[in-house]
């Protein structure tokens, strides 16, 4: 692959291998994503998705192999705003006492630099990417006081408001309601119509061949890549999952 091309990739990862302790959680992972894609990641419980999504982000550094976004450094991608990252549920502390307001005037701290002093321009790319995921009626309100699918919306927001073109998500629809599903689903569709990148995390296999363009098998390593309707097949499952995964939710 030439140089030319690299940089058309939004998400270019090859070759790693994390180990945590003992235990290896990416085992020669590979992965590229092309500008414009919605890719679904799937993959047993401990298959390595959160790990291949904090070796995209730049917070663990693979033992073996590399990671480039668009070219760059993902440390790079992150400071310039391009990268941004929904993290799943677990990870976020909902006590904390910010407004939904201020968790997506977050995804501007990159363009305010060190003062953080918000300009007319960052309310408006908050206020805008409030409108966007609907919750302009919950802007005041405490994070943990929204239901789990208007959390999810607030973060989504804070990676509108960031100006981020290729976003990770980590199961965003995980104990997510049918409103904010849809909602999420047709805002990453325009994100990649506008020719960002979207990777999203997901056991609700049923979903992905409407919401993704592409999926993935992950092991620990990337065992399958393309289109939904191929990578889903019985045969494929089986390999990362065991028996009769469409029959259940993936665990
Ligand atoms: N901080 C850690 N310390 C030790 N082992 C870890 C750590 N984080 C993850 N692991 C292990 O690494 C492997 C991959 O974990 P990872 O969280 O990436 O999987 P996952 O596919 O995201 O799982 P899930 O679907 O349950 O979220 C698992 O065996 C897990 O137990």
């Amino acid at each position: 692959m030439n140089v030319k091309q690299n940089l058309d990739l939004a998400i270019d990862v090859t070759g790693a291998t994390v180990h945590y302790g003992q235990v290896l959680a990416l085992d020669h992972a590979s992965l590229q994503l092309a500008q414009g894609t919605v890719c679904g990641l799937v993959g047993m419980n401990g298959s390595g998705k959160s790990t291949l999504f904090k070796t995209i982000m730049g917070q663990i550094k693979p033992d073996t192999g590399r990671v480039k976004i668009s070219g760059t450094d993902p440390l790079q991608a992150r400071k310039s705003g391009k990268l941004a990252y929904v993290p799943q549920s677990e990870a976020v502390d909902w006590n904390f006492p910010i407004s939904v307001r201020d968790v997506v005037m977050t995804g501007r701290y990159g363009q305010m630099g060190w003062t953080r002093r918000a300009r007319k321009i960052d309310h408006e790319a908050v206020n805008e990417a409030l409108e966007r995921v609907e919750l302009t009626d919950f802007a005041d309100r405490q994070i943990g006081q929204l239901s789990g699918g208007q959390k999810k919306r607030a973060f989504v927001a804070r990676c509108i408001a960031q100006g981020a073109s290729i976003m990770l998500l980590d199961e965003p629809f995980a104990g997510v309601d049918k409103r904010s599903e849809a909602t999420i689903t047709k805002l990453l569709r325009e994100i990649a119509d506008a020719g960002g990148s979207v990777l999203i995390s997901t056991h609700d296999l049923q979903a992905l061949p409407d919401l993704a363009d592409e999926a993935v098998l992950l092991m620990r390593k990337v065992l399958m890549h393309g289109p939904p309707e191929l990578v889903l097949r019985a045969e494929n499952l089986a390999l990362a999952f065991g028996l009769d995964p469409m029959k259940r939710e993936a665990s």
